[in-house]
């Protein structure tokens, strides 16, 4: 399978914030944020793939900075890594104040898409290169973030169990 750059499975995604994403503070909805996230990470990973694929973790969504209503937000997102049938895509959130053309980064998220096929079975996915050095940094580090992810999943596994389907079903 041939290997594909970071710069091929790129994503950026820029609006404006509107009162029906709004809460009670102007501020964009912490809910919101992560379907854009989920989003952008899901066009990243099929770029990269050209499969179909399903968000098989988010490794953590810190909220650094409210997001005003008339702010723009834009998106970033791009295949750092890759396992077998798994993507990580790293997404970064950054808005502007449109009048002052102050910036912040609002929010990082990693997050692991998994290649399916037909049946639903993950699939192998292609090799990426690293360019530039954020991508290269980026990459040296995501074994590290692999490792901690199957022992998370694992602990998770272990929690699913031991509080199972009872009630209030
Ligand atoms: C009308 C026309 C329509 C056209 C249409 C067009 C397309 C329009 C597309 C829209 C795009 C929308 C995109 C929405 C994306 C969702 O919203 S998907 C919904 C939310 N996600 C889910 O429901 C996923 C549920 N989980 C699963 O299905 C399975 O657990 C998984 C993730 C596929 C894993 O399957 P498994 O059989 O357990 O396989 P396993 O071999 O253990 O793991 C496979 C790989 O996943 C990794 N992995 C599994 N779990 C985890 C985890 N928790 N953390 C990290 N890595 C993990 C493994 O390490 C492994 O990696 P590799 O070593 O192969 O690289």
């Amino acid at each position: 399978m041939k290997e594909k750059y970071c710069r091929e499975s790129f994503v950026v995604k820029t609006s404006i914030v509107l009162p029906p994403d709004t809460n009670n503070y102007g501020t964009l909805f912490g809910g919101k944020l992560m379907a854009y996230i989920d989003d952008v990470a899901a066009i990243s990973a099929m770029r990269h793939g050209r499969k179909s694929i399903v968000t098989a973790s988010t490794d953590s969504v810190d909220f650094l900075h409210p997001i005003f209503e008339g702010n723009s937000v834009c998106l970033e997102a791009f295949v750092t890594y890759t396992g077998r049938t798994s993507m990580e895509v790293f997404v970064k959130v950054i808005a502007e104040d449109l009048l002052t053309g102050d910036r912040n980064v609002c929010a990082l998220s990693f997050l692991t898409m998994v290649a399916i096929d037909k049946n639903g079975k993950p699939t192998e996915v292609p090799k990426v290169i690293p360019e530039t050095d954020e991508e290269k940094s980026l990459y040296e580090t995501a074994k590290d973030r692999a490792t901690n992810r199957k022992k998370r999943r694992k602990e998770s596994e272990e929690f699913a169990k031991k509080y199972g389907t009872d009630l209030p079903w």
